[in-house]
């Protein structure tokens, strides 16, 4: 399977960014943003299933083959929540509202039980109505921060400690963060799948 072009069926532009880095020079990807402003309903309630419902709704409006990325944050203490939630977790107020409802959610929680995943799924279909999507999950473990630290990607990197690297995410330069991410992960796998290199 070889694709000279994809649709990203995302409106997020750190996750255009980062999944572009990974996927090289040979794949353009494209943003839908190109085709439409609307955004569709993530009415899944898996990873999973929001990954395929985007990447559908981007092929069905640009008639190009789409990729989707679902992500999200899972905290240990409360049970994997926000989860498939987590764009939406402070209602649609943005990232810095997540940020800072996370943070009293947590707040009094000792390091010990701080730890989260952040999960990626990647969902590839050659057409709108693809009966086998490619699907590629990437999980990457680490811990919650008391505050804020960190400048560089987005969402909650300034939240999640990467103990690897002692930093958190948004420390990491966009280079190192494309090493190890949930994103890089699921991305290392499409990769193979696609047989790119
Ligand atoms: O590497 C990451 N570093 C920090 N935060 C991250 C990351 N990856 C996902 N996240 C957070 C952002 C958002 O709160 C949620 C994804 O929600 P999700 O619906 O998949 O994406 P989105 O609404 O931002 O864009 P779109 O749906 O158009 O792709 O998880
Ligand atoms: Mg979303």
């Amino acid at each position: 399977m070889t694709f000279t072009q994809l649709v990203l069926a995302s409106h997020n532009a750190g996750k255009l960014k980062e999944l572009q880095a990974m996927l090289g020079d040979s794949v353009h990807l494209r943003s839908i943003g190109e085709f439409s402003s609307v955004e569709p309903e993530e009415t899944g309630l898996s990873f999973v299933e929001n990954a395929i419902l985007k990447a559908r709704n981007a092929s069905r409006i640009s008639g190009l083959p789409a990729l989707a990325d679902d992500s999200g944050l899972a905290v240990d203490f409360l049970g994997g929540a926000p989860g498939i939630y987590s764009a939406r977790y402070a209602d649609g107020q943005g990232d810095a509202a997540n940020n800072a409802k996370l943070l009293d959610a947590l707040k009094d929680v000792p390091e010990a039980e701080r730890g989260a995943q952040f999960v990626c799924v990647l969902a590839l279909v050659r057409h709108a109505e693809d009966p086998l999507p490619i699907l590629c999950e990437g999980l990457w473990h680490g811990r919650i921060l008391t505050a804020a630290s960190g400048e560089h990607g987005f969402g909650y990197d300034p939240l999640f400690w990467v103990p690897e690297r002692n930093c958190s995410s948004a420390e990491l330069d966009p280079i190192q963060k494309n090493q190890l991410s949930h994103r890089a992960r699921a991305m290392a796998i499409l990769r193979q799948r696609l047989s790119l290199q």
